[in-house]
C-alpha cells in the first residue's frame, strides 16, 4: 500500500495528529520528499516546495503565509479550517474591547508599579490605589457602536456577542455568505461601505483575510472618519491596518487605543497600543479543532482525492465505488477539458462508473471512477492534453 509522508511545521495538536494511521501516514518534522505539509503560521512563501508535494493543510483560517496561487497552478490544494478557531478569536476580541474600554492594561501596570517599584504596602498602598484610580476611569459598552468589517466565521460570532452585550452593531461584508447571513443576529445592521461603518462606529473590529483588496484598508483617510476617541481592534492580520496612520491618530488623540494580535517594533511599546503575541487561536479547544479538521481533510484528499475546504479549488467529494479505480485530475478552466478526458478514457476502453467535475476561478478538478485498471500510459496521455495540470491515480 502507498504510504504518505506528511511534514509538520509548527506545533500541531496531538488530538489531530493521532487520527493519522501510522501504517499509512509517516508524520514528522524531518521528512524528506513530503506528500503533504501540515502547518499553522510558518511562512512558505520563501520555501522551495518539493516536487513530491500533493497538498498543504493549514490548521487555522488565514492562508496569507502560503503561496496559494502558485500551488494552484501546480494542482496542489491548500486546505484551511474555516470556523474551527472562531470562538477563540471572538472571546479575545470581547476581551480586547474591555481592555480598551476600562484601560485595564495600564491600570494593572499602575498597581504592579506601586508595589514592585515604589515598595508600597498596607495603608499606603490602599491610599495610593484609591488616589490613582481616577486616571483609569473608562466607558461602558452598552450604547456604544461596534463596526464589524468581515462577516465570516469570526465576524458573525463577534457581532452577535457584542450585540448581546448591549452594543449597537454595524456590519460590512460585500460577499457575506448565505450561511453567515442566517447566523447573524437580525439586530446587526448591515451597511454598504467601510466609510459609512467607520463614521458611525465608536469601536471597529476587523475580520477579513489579508489579500490585495484588504491590505492597508484602515488608513489615515478612513481613520479620520471615526468619531473622536475611537478604538480599533485588529485580530485579522497586521497588514490590513496602516499602523503608522493608526499611531499618528493615537498620538493626536483622535483614537483612544489600538488593540491587536500582531506586534511591531513601534506598536509593542506605544502607550495606547495593546499588542498581544498572536493569541487569537491559542486555546486548547481551538488548537484541537483546527488540527482535527485539517488532518481529516488532508487524509481524505490523500486517500480518496476528495477536496473539502481548499482555498484554491472547489469542493469535490465523491463516495468511492467498490471495484473501480479513481483518478483525480486538475486542469485549467477552459472549454472541452471534460470531453478530452472522457475521450482518453473511452479510447483506453474504460467504462466510467462515477464522474464529478467542478471549476473555481482559473482551475477545475475532476474525480472519476473507472471500471478496470488505469495503465501508466493512460495517465501520461491525459497529462499530455493541453491544460491538464496534474493527474493522480488514487488507489483504493
Ligand atoms: N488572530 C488570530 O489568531 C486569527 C485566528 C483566526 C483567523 N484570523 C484571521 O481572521 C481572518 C478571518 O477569519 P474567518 O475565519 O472569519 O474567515 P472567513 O473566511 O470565514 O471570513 C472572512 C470574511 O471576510 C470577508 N471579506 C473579504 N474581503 C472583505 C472586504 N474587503 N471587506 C469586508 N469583508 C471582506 C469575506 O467575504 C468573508 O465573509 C483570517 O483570514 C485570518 O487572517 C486570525
Ligand atoms: O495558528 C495560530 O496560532 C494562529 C492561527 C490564526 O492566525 C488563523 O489564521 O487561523
Amino acid at each position: 500500500m502507498t504510504t504518505f509522508p506528511i511534514q509538520t511545521l509548527n506545533a500541531i495538536s496531538p488530538v489531530g495528529l493521532q487520527r493519522l494511521d501510522r501504517s499509512v501516514f509517516d508524520v514528522g518534522t524531518d521528512i524528506d520528499s513530503p506528500r503533504a505539509i501540515l502547518l499553522r503560521s510558518a511562512d512558505l512563501h520563501s520555501v522551495e516546495l518539493p516536487p513530491s508535494l500533493y497538498a498543504v493543510a493549514r490548521a487555522g483560517a488565514g492562508t496569507n503565509n502560503i503561496p496559494v496561487d502558485r500551488l494552484a497552478a501546480r494542482g496542489i490544494p491548500v486546505f484551511n479550517t474555516p470556523g474551527a478557531n472562531a470562538n477563540a478569536v471572538k472571546e479575545l476580541v470581547i476581551a480586547g474591547m474591555l481592555l480598551a474600554a476600562r484601560n485595564l492594561y495600564h491600570a494593572a501596570d499602575y498597581t504592579r508599579d506601586l508595589v514592585a517599584v515604589q515598595g508600597l504596602s498596607g495603608a499606603d498602598l490602599e491610599k495610593q490605589v484609591e488616589a490613582g484610580k481616577k486616571q483609569f476611569a473608562g466607558f461602558e459598552l452598552p450604547g456604544k457602536t461596534l463596526g464589524v468589517i468581515g462577516l465570516g466565521a469570526i465576524g458573525v460570532l463577534v457581532a452577535n456577542a457584542a450585540q448581546s452585550l448591549g452594543l449597537k452593531v454595524l456590519g460590512y461584508d460585500p460577499n457575506v455568505t448565505i450561511k453567515a447571513a442566517w447566523q447573524l443576529s437580525p439586530n446587526v445592521e448591515q451597511v454598504s461601505s467601510v466609510e459609512e461603518l467607520l463614521s458611525r462606529s465608536d469601536m471597529v473590529t476587523l475580520h477579513v483575510p489579508l489579500v490585495d483588496g484588504t491590505r492597508g484598508m484602515i488608513n489615515a483617510e478612513r481613520i479620520a472618519l471615526m468619531p473622536q476617541g475611537g478604538v480599533v481592534l485588529n485580530f485579522a492580520r497586521g497588514g490590513v491596518v496602516d499602523e503608522a496612520a493608526v499611531i499618528a491618530a493615537l498620538d493626536s488623540g483622535h483614537l483612544h487605543s489600538y488593540v491587536n494580535d500582531f506586534p511591531t517594533e513601534a506598536g509593542a511599546v506605544h502607550p495606547k497600543v495593546i499588542a498581544l503575541p498572536h493569541l487569537g487561536a491559542s486555546t486548547g479547544e481551538a488548537e484541537d479543532n483546527c488540527a482535527v479538521m485539517a488532518v481529516d481533510q488532508l487524509a481524505d484528499y490523500l486517500l480518496n482525492g476528495n477536496i473539502r475546504n481548499a482555498v484554491n479549488f472547489p469542493d469535490v467529494v465523491m463516495t468511492r465505488t467498490p471495484g473501480t479505480t479513481r483518478l483525480g485530475i486538475f486542469n485549467e478552466n477552459k472549454p472541452n477539458m471534460i470531453g478530452q478526458i472522457t475521450a482518453a478514457l473511452a479510447a483506453a476502453g474504460l467504462n466510467v462508473s462515477e464522474f464529478t467535475n467542478k471549476s473555481r476561478g482559473d482551475y477545475a478538478y475532476t474525480l472519476v471512477d473507472v471500471e478496470g485498471e488505469v495503465r501508466d500510459e493512460l495517465k501520461q496521455e491525459i497529462l499530455a492534453i493541453e491544460g491538464i495540470i496534474r493527474a493522480r491515480k488514487i488507489e483504493a
